[in-house]
C-alpha cells in the first residue's frame, strides 16, 4: 500500500510485519478457546498428580524398589509392572515428588495446578494466586521439615528426602530440642503472617485458650461463638457490623474498597498487597476522617447515635473476634446473598441475536484505496511545502471510517504555524469531514483525518463478542465503537459517571443509545441494573417495552414504563432524587461510601434486610431528546437532573442524555458542568460542537455513527457500533419471553418537598381545589401527590403544593420518603366536620 512508496519505506515496512505477527500471536494466546484448553490441561494435570500421590500412599512400598532402581526410560519396559493407579507415570511422578522431594507436602502442587487451571480456563480465582504461592513455598519447606523431624524413622515418605535432610541438618546443628523450638517458631511466624491473631486476647484469655497454638485458638473461638449464638437477630446484626472492625483474613480483602480512595476494580494482586498492609490502612483511616472510615473502630465509638456503640463498649476484644467468627459461620451456613436468585434461570441474550452487518469485511485497502491514500499524502506534503513547512515523517493509519495521517514536522517548525493552515489543508484535500488535530495530545505530531473511500461499518456483534468486552472488569461496561486504530473502545458508565450525547438529526444518536443499552443488557443481570427510559419522541425507545418486567424501572402508579409525557418526566426525576436520598441513607447506615461497597456488604450478609437494607441495582436514566424536555419544563427538569448529576454517582444512578439541538439554552452551563463525559455525533456548526465538547471538530465528522468521545481531557474519534432496530427488538423479545419480576422496578412515590418550600406555599392562599383534594385523599386513605394528579388532572407542581397545604392543615402527615404520606383523618364524615370547622375559623 502507500507505505511502500513513502520515504522511510524500508523502516516502516520492515517494522510493520513483526508487529502484525506479534499481534497475531498475542491474539492467539488471548483467545478464550486457547485459554479454556490450557485451563483444562492444568486441571487434568492436577487430577493426575492427585491420583498418583494418593495411590502412592498405599502402594509406595510395592513400587519404590522398582522406580528407584530404574531410569525413566528403563521403567517404560513393558515387562515391568507397578501398583500405582496411574501406572508407571503415576509411580514415577509420585516417587520423585513425594519420596525424592517434598513428601506429602507435594499435594500443594495439586492445589496450585487446579487453581491455575480454573483461573486460566474459567477466568475466576478460587483463591488469590500470590497468596497461594506464598503458602505453598512456606509449606514445601516447613511440612517436610516437621514430618521429617517426627517420622523420618518410620514413615520417611511423609517428609520426603528434603524433610529427611532438613531434620538431619538441624538436629546436627541445634539438637532435637533446638530443632523443635525452630519448628515452633516457624509455625508461630506462619500463623501470625497468615491469620494475624490478636495476641492481647491470647494473653488476657490465657485460661480459656489453653494452648498458644493458633489453630486451636480458632477452634476455641468458634466453640465460644456457639455459646453466644442464642442472641437475638438484632444483636447478631449489630455484631456483624462490629465484627468488621477487626479484620481477619477473609475480611481484609473486603475492606479494601472502603479504604481506597478510588473505586477501581479490585484485582487479586492488589488485594494481596492490601492484605499485607491492611493494618497500616486502618491506621490511616483512623487519623483522617472518622465519618469516612467505616471500618474504623474509633469512629464508631465516637458516633453517639450508633447502636453499635453501646454494644462495643461492653464487648471486649474477644467478643469482637467471636462475632467475627460468627459472621463467617453464618456466611458458611447460608452462603453469600445472591441477588440473581429471584431470576436464577435468566439467561443473558445469546450473541447470535446480533448481526454481522458485513462489518470488518473490508480490507484496509478496500476501505481506502491505494491511489487515494497516496494522493492525499502528496497533497498534504505539497500544501505544507507551499508554506515552507518541511515534513520529516508521515504515517497513515486506516480506521473504519477515516484515515489518520500523522505528520512529524521537521525540527524547528512551529506547530502553531501548521495549525493556522488548517483551512488550507482542508481545502487542498477537498474532502468532506477532514479534521485536523494539531498537535495530537501527548504525541507532538499533527494529525489529519481524512474520510475513507469506503467506510466500514462496525457491527455491535464484533464489539460484544470481542475479548475486551467479554472480559471487561468495568462495573457498567459499554462498548462504544472502534478507534481509528481499529481497537474496540469500551467505556465504564459507572466512572463517566453521566453522559451527554448530542448530534444533528440522523447522525447516529439513537443507534448510539441502543448500543449502550444493548451493551449493558449483554453484561448485566436484571437484578443488577434498571433503566429509566424517557422518550419524548415516543418512538425511539419503544422497543424496550418488552423488557419492562426485567430491566425497566417506573413510578408505582404508572402504566407504561417508558415515559413519553413531560410532566411525568419531572415526577420521575423527582422520584429518582428521592431514591437517591434514600440510598444515601442506606449507605450512611451501612457505613460505606458507594454502591459497590454497599452491595458487597449486603451480599456478605452484613446488612440486615429487616432494617430496610436491600441489594441496590444500578439505575441508568436515558433521555432521548433532552431539548424537548427543557423547552416544555425548563427549570423543573434542569434542577433535578443537575442534582442527580452532582450527587448520584456514588449511589449508582447514572444519566445519559441525548439531544439533537446542542445549543446553550438546552445544554446549559449547569448541565454541562455535571456531565464530564460527552459524545458528539456530527453537528451542523462549530458553535454546536463547542457547546458539546468545548472544542470544534464535531462539525467535521462524516455522520453515520462517526463520533467524538470526550471525558474531559481526552478526545477520541470513534466509529460507533451499529445495532439495527430488528436486532434490538430480537434481544428485547428474548429477554421479555423469559420469566421476569412481577412488575417493573418501582421507584419511590414522590412528594413535592424540595422545590417550593412549604413556608412559601403556606403564606399564599389555599388552592381552590384544596377541599376536593382533601376528599380524594381521605377517600383513598393515601397521601400521594400522584393520586391527586390523576384524579384531579393536575400538574405535578400544583398537586405537590396542595399536598403541602394539606399537611399544614393537618390532613396528611409529613413527607416520608418513598412511602405515601399518612392520612390523619380517618373518614369522609370527619373530614367534612374538619372542613366546616376550618371555614368557621376563617
Ligand atoms: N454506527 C453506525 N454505523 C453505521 N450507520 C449508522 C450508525 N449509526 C447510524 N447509522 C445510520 O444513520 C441512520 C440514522 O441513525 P439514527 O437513527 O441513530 O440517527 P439519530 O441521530 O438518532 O436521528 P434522529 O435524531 O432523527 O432520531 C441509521 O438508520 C443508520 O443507517
Amino acid at each position: 500500500m502507500a507505505r511502500k512508496k513513502q520515504a522511510p519505506k524500508k523502516r516502516t515496512r520492515g517494522g510493520r510485519q513483526p508487529v502484525d505477527k506479534k499481534k497475531f500471536s498475542l491474539t492467539f494466546f488471548k483467545d478464550p478457546k486457547f485459554k479454556k484448553v490450557v485451563g483444562a490441561f492444568f486441571v487434568i494435570a492436577s487430577a493426575i498428580l492427585f491420583l498418583s500421590f494418593t495411590s502412592y500412599l498405599f502402594s509406595w512400598q510395592d513400587d519404590q524398589s522398582v522406580v528407584a532402581s530404574k531410569s525413566f526410560w528403563e521403567l517404560m519396559n513393558p515387562e515391568i509392572t507397578v501398583s500405582n493407579w496411574l501406572g508407571k507415570i503415576g509411580a514415577w511422578l509420585s516417587h520423585h515428588f513425594i519420596h525424592q522431594s517434598f513428601g506429602i507436602a507435594s499435594f500443594g502442587f495439586v492445589l496450585l495446578l487446579f487453581v491455575l487451571g480454573v483461573k486460566i480456563g474459567l477466568g475466576f480465582s478460587l483463591t488469590p494466586l500470590p497468596k497461594l504461592v506464598k503458602n505453598l513455598i512456606f509449606n514445601l519447606i516447613f511440612l517436610p521439615f516437621l514430618l521429617g523431624f517426627f517420622f523420618s524413622a518410620n514413615l520417611p515418605f511423609l517428609g520426603g528426602s528434603i524433610g529427611y535432610f532438613l531434620s538431619e541438618f538441624f538436629i546436627g546443628l541445634l539438637g532435637s530440642v533446638g530443632s523443635a523450638l525452630l519448628l515452633t517458631l516457624m509455625a508461630f511466624a506462619y500463623v501470625v503472617y497468615t491469620f494475624n491473631p490478636n495476641l492481647d486476647v491470647l494473653f488476657e484469655k490465657k485460661a480459656k485458650l489453653a494452648t498458644g497454638n493458633a489453630s486451636k485458638m480458632d477452634e476455641t473461638l468458634q466453640s465460644e461463638s456457639n455459646t453466644t449464638s442464642a442472641q437475638d437477630e438484632e444483636d447478631f446484626y449489630t455484631k456483624l457490623t462490629k465484627a468488621e472492625l477487626v479484620p481477619d483474613e477473609g475480611e481484609e480483602e473486603d475492606s479494601k474498597p472502603a479504604a481506597s480512595t478510588s473505586n477501581e476494580d479490585v484485582d487479586q494482586a492488589e488485594s494481596e498487597i492490601n492484605l499485607k498492609y491492611s493494618d497500616e490502612q486502618f491506621e490511616v483511616i483512623d487519623t483522617s476522617n472518622a465519618e469516612e472510615s467505616p471500618e474504623d473502630e474509633n469512629s464508631n465509638l465516637e458516633e453517639s447515635e450508633d447502636t453499635e456503640l453501646e454494644i462495643d463498649e461492653q464487648s471486649n476484644n474477644v467478643e469482637e473476634e467471636l462475632s467475627n467468627r460468627e459472621v463467617n459461620k453464618r456466611l458458611k451456613d447460608f452462603g453469600p446473598y445472591d441477588p440473581k436468585l429471584d431470576l436464577s434461570s435468566f439467561k443473558l441474550p445469546p450473541i447470535d441475536l446480533l448481526e454481522d452487518h458485513g462489518s470488518g469485511h473490508l480490507t484496509l485497502e478496500e476501505r481506502m484505496d491505494k491511489t487515494t491514500l497516496e494522493e492525499n499524502k502528496q497533497k498534504i506534503i505539497t500544501t505544507l511545502q507551499n508554506y515552507k513547512i518541511g515534513i520529516s515523517k508521515i504515517k497513515a493509519t486506516i480506521g473504519p471510517t477515516v484515515t489518520l495521517y500523522e505528520i512529524v514536522p521537521e525540527a524547528g517548525v512551529r506547530i502553531s504555524k501548521i495549525k493556522n493552515l488548517e483551512d488550507d489543508i482542508a481545502l487542498s484535500l477537498a474532502a468532506l469531514g477532514i479534521r485536523i488535530i494539531a498537535p495530537i495530545p501527548g504525541k507532538g505530531t499533527i494529525g489529519i483525518e481524512v474520510p475513507n473511500t469506503h467506510p466500514d461499518m462496525v457491527a455491535m456483534k464484533t464489539l460484544i463478542k470481542g475479548e475486551k468486552f467479554q472480559h471487561s472488569k468495568y462495573d457498567l461496561p459499554v462498548a462504544l465503537g472502534k478507534t481509528i486504530s481499529n481497537e474496540t473502545f469500551i467505556a465504564d458508565l459507572a466512572k463517566m459517571p453521566h453522559l451527554l450525547m448530542a448530534g444533528a438529526t440522523g447522525q447516529g444518536k439513537s443507534v448510539g443509545l441502543n448500543a449502550i443499552l444493548v451493551s449493558l443488557m449483554y453484561k448485566k443481570h436484571p437484578a443488577q441494573i434498571k433503566f429509566v427510559l424517557v422518550d419524548p419522541k415516543k418512538v425511539e425507545l419503544n422497543l424496550f417495552n418488552k423488557i419492562e418486567r426485567h430491566y425497566l424501572a417506573k413510578l408505582p402508579d404508572e402504566e407504561e414504563a417508558i415515559i413519553t409525557d413531560t410532566s411525568k418526566v419531572v415526577k420521575t426525576l423527582n422520584s429518582l432524587c428521592v431514591e437517591m436520598d434514600h440510598r444515601y441513607e442506606l449507605l450512611k447506615d451501612a457505613q460505606v461510601r458507594n454502591i459497590k461497597e454497599y452491595n458487597k456488604k449486603f451480599i456478605n450478609r452484613k446488612l440486615n434486610p429487616e432494617k430496610g437494607h436491600k441489594y441496590l441495582p444500578y439505575i441508568v436514566l436515558v433521555v432521548d431528546e433532552f431539548a424537548d424536555l427543557i423547552m416544555t419544563a425548563g427549570k423543573e427538569v434542569e434542577m433535578p437532573i443537575a442534582r442527580l448529576a452532582q450527587l448520584a454517582r456514588a449511589i449508582g444512578i447514572h444519566l445519559i442524555i441525548a439531544t439533537q439541538r446542542p445549543s446553550v439554552n438546552i445544554i446549559t452551563g449547569i448541565i454541562k458542568a455535571n456531565f464530564p463525559a460527552r459524545i458528539a455525533f456530527r453537528v451542523t456548526s462549530k458553535v454546536d460542537s463547542r457547546t458539546i465538547l468545548d472544542s470544534g471538530g464535531a462539525e467535521q465528522l462524516i455522520g453515520r455513527g462517526d463520533m467524538l468521545f470526550s471525558t474531559g481531557n481526552d478526545l477520541v474519534r470513534l466509529q460507533c457500533g451499529f445495532v439495527d432496530t430488528p436486532e434490538v427488538e430480537e434481544i428485547c423479545e428474548y429477554v421479555g419471553e423469559q420469566r421476569g419480576y412481577p412488575s417493573a422496578f418501582l421507584l419511590p412515590e414522590v412528594a413535592d418537598e424540595s422545590d417550593n418550600g412549604p413556608s412559601e406555599i403556606l403564606d399564599g392562599e389555599q388552592d381552590e381545589l384544596f377541599e376536593e383534594a382533601a376528599r380524594v385523599i381521605v377517600a383513598h386513605q393515601q397521601g400521594s401527590t400522584s393520586l391527586l394528579q390523576r384524579k384531579l388532572k393536575l400538574g405535578y407542581n400544583r398537586a405537590g403544593r396542595i399536598v403541602d397545604q394539606l399537611e399544614a392543615a393537618g390532613i396528611v402527615g409529613p413527607f416520608e420518603g418513598s412511602k405515601a404520606r399518612k392520612v390523619l383523618i380517618p373518614d369522609e364524615l370527619s373530614l367534612e366536620q374538619f372542613l366546616s370547622n376550618q371555614q368557621q375559623q376563617n
